[in-house]
């Protein structure tokens, strides 16, 4: 059973504590977890981001491996990026999910924000991707049903990702998906304008499409995105990858091909997310009962068939 990180009491009056037989302490007050930096060994740099680099971490105290995240103070002024962060930080430390990377929690210095993230073990998705070219149908649909078990999770929150893409997911020591960084979420109806950095490939119509603004349902962004995902998952390349302009012309459009390789279920669930209209996208939980996932992801029925 993996350690919990150790509750480090801020203050604690004796009758607080009482020891009980093997000496261990039971401590009865609810109490503020203080993090510093020298509870922990900084072992080595396991990715370097836009804003931040990561660390593999040791809590000293329980042996606890963890993911330290350095964000420098001044870059985040910098890159006026502040309120992602603190957003990051306060979406993320309230997710409770296998498929959610978890924040444990949060201290700085004077120059530094240092984030405590669950360790991933197997690193960065779109490593894999890239190596592999593209995944198995039933890697795939493993994937996209842990997406859509994240995403339920979150669309309960009324929380959006709203930055679904290979290179935000991670990949944890079972080969199970791990979304991360947060910094782009939203309590939904978010209204927001969304100024995003770096790829447009996973953006939906709704947001490229000056006529669809006043249908920009938040939520169904995700669902969007999840087909972009699973796309690129079973092609090696996302649906409407060009030069920006054509990029955004051709999502207006949900003009794509899919390859003959791909199977005629794969086909039928993208064709069910990369819909125009976010009304008609396929809800989340008919993604997870989708053949093509039964297929792939249930043993039973496999068996069944065997
Ligand atoms: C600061 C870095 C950054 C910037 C922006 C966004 C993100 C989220 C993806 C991140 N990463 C982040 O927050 N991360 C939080 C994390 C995290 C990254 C992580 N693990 C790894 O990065 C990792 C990399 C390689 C690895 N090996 C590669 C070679 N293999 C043979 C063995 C396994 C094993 C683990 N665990 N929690």
């Amino acid at each position: 059973t993996r350690k919990a990180l150790p509750v480090v009491p801020s203050k604690t009056s004796d009758e607080a504590l009482e020891t009980k037989g093997e000496n261990v302490p039971v401590i009865r007050q609810p109490v503020v977890k203080q993090f510093h930096l020298g509870m922990f060994e900084i072992g080595r740099a396991l990715g370097k981001g836009k804003f931040g680099r990561v660390y593999l971490a040791r809590e000293r105290q329980s042996g606890f491996i963890c993911a330290l995240k350095v964000l420098f103070k001044n870059e985040i002024q910098q890159g006026r990026i502040e309120k992602q962060v603190t957003r990051e930080i306060e979406i993320q430390t309230h997710l409770r999910h296998p498929n959610i990377l978890q924040l444990y929690g949060h201290f700085h210095d004077s120059k530094r924000i240092f984030l405590i993230l669950e360790f991933a073990g197997k690193g960065e998705l779109y490593k894999h991707l890239r190596k592999e070219n593209r995944f198995p149908e039933r890697k795939a649909a493993q994937y996209v049903t842990q997406m859509a078990s994240a995403l339920r999770h979150l669309h309960r929150k009324h929380i959006i990702h709203r930055d679904i893409k290979p290179e935000n997911i991670l990949v944890g020591i079972y080969g199970e998906i791990k979304m991360s960084d947060f910094g782009w979420s939203v309590h939904a109806p978010s209204g927001r304008r969304l100024t995003q950095c770096g790829t447009l490939d996973y953006l939906p119509p709704e947001m490229v499409d000056p006529r669809r603004y006043d249908k920009c349902y938040d939520e169904k962004v995700d669902l969007w995105a999840l087909g972009v995902l699973m796309y690129e998952f079973l092609v090696g390349e996302a649906p409407f990858e060009d030069t920006p302009v054509m990029t955004q012309r051709r999502i207006a459009k949900a003009d794509m091909t899919i390859p003959s390789f791909v199977s005629p279920e794969a086909r039928d669930l993208i064709s069910k997310l990369l819909v125009l209209d976010p009304d008609k996208r396929i809800p989340l939980v008919d993604v997870q009962q989708h053949p093509w996932v039964i297929k792939h992801c249930c043993k039973d029925e496999k068996e069944k068939s065997e």
